[in-house]
């Protein structure tokens, strides 16, 4: 018999309450009683290894995997952007920015790809695009769904460093401009720190580490306590950190 319930969260402050999570696939344990509390405008960074359970937890903040136990709550309009951009490709840019929503949303497409930096984009045919512009496209299509919250799994891992950094501006700058809560899942610990406002390591089921990170925007690497929050995670992560220097 299971337990769980899944609708919207009541608390107006909370874009998402998780509570005694549990989800099994056979006789694995992934998420094993995960509680969770996302403020509304929050930006929450996932790290953990291979194989723990982040996209499991993406999947059943998006409503696309059910849990076995517990209470997932959400703000009702979540949008997801994967690793790879997912583009339909015999629809051109903006029909893919706009996809399944009606023909009223085109401005608000346009509007959209502009914030991402593809004015002018709009017929060109996905197979036409970079790595990084099929994934501009992807933030496109997520922004335009005025999302509460903004589901990332591992967006920039395809791309390339450089790319990777643009976007990484990209997002933070779209981000603080629409305020969505945000659950990025990452493997990079700087990636985490240069984004989020608080990051989380899942491990063996449950939370490993939670901690807000109260550095101002942008981030400097090289700020002492940005060096220690590095560290503690790697560590966390069953990675030492390179000695300094
Ligand atoms: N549909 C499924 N059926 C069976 N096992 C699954 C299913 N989905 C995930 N798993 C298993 O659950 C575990 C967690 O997978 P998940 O993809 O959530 O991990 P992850 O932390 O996102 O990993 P990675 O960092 O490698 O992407 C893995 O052992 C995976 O094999």
């Amino acid at each position: 018999m299971s337990g769980t319930t899944a609708g919207p969260v009541r608390d107006g402050d909370l874009a998402v309450r998780v509570r005694g999570l549990r989800k099994a696939f056979g006789d694995r344990t992934v998420l094993d009683g995960v509680d969770l509390d996302i403020r509304r405008g929050e930006f929450f960074a996932l790290l953990g290894p291979s194989g723990t359970g982040k996209t499991t937890l993406l999947r059943v903040l998006a409503g696309l995997e059910r849990s076995d136990s517990g209470t997932v709550l959400t703000a009702p309009r979540r949008t997801t952007v994967y690793q790879e951009p997912r583009l339909v490709q015999a629809r051109r840019v903006l029909a893919n920015v706009t996809l399944g929503l009606p023909r009223s949303s085109r401005q608000a497409g346009r509007r959209a790809l502009r914030e991402v930096g593809l004015a002018g984009y709009e017929r060109a045919w996905p197979a036409t695009l970079s790595g990084g512009e099929a994934q501009r496209v992807a933030l496109a299509r997520a922004l335009v769904r005025d999302p509460q919250v903004l589901l990332l799994d591992e967006p920039f891992a395809a791309l390339d460093a450089l790319t990777r950094l643009r976007m990484q501006d990209l997002v933070a700058e779209l981000c603080a401009r629409h305020r969505p809560a945000v659950v990025l899942v990452t493997h990079d610990v700087d990636e985490a720190l240069r984004l989020a406002d608080r990051v989380a390591v899942l491990r063996d089921g449950a939370f490993a580490a939670d901690r807000v990170i109260d550095l101002p925007q942008p981030r400097d690497r090289d700020d002492p306590a940005q060096v220690e929050h590095r560290r503690s995670f790697l560590s966390h992560l069953g990675v030492a950190a390179p000695a300094a220097p």
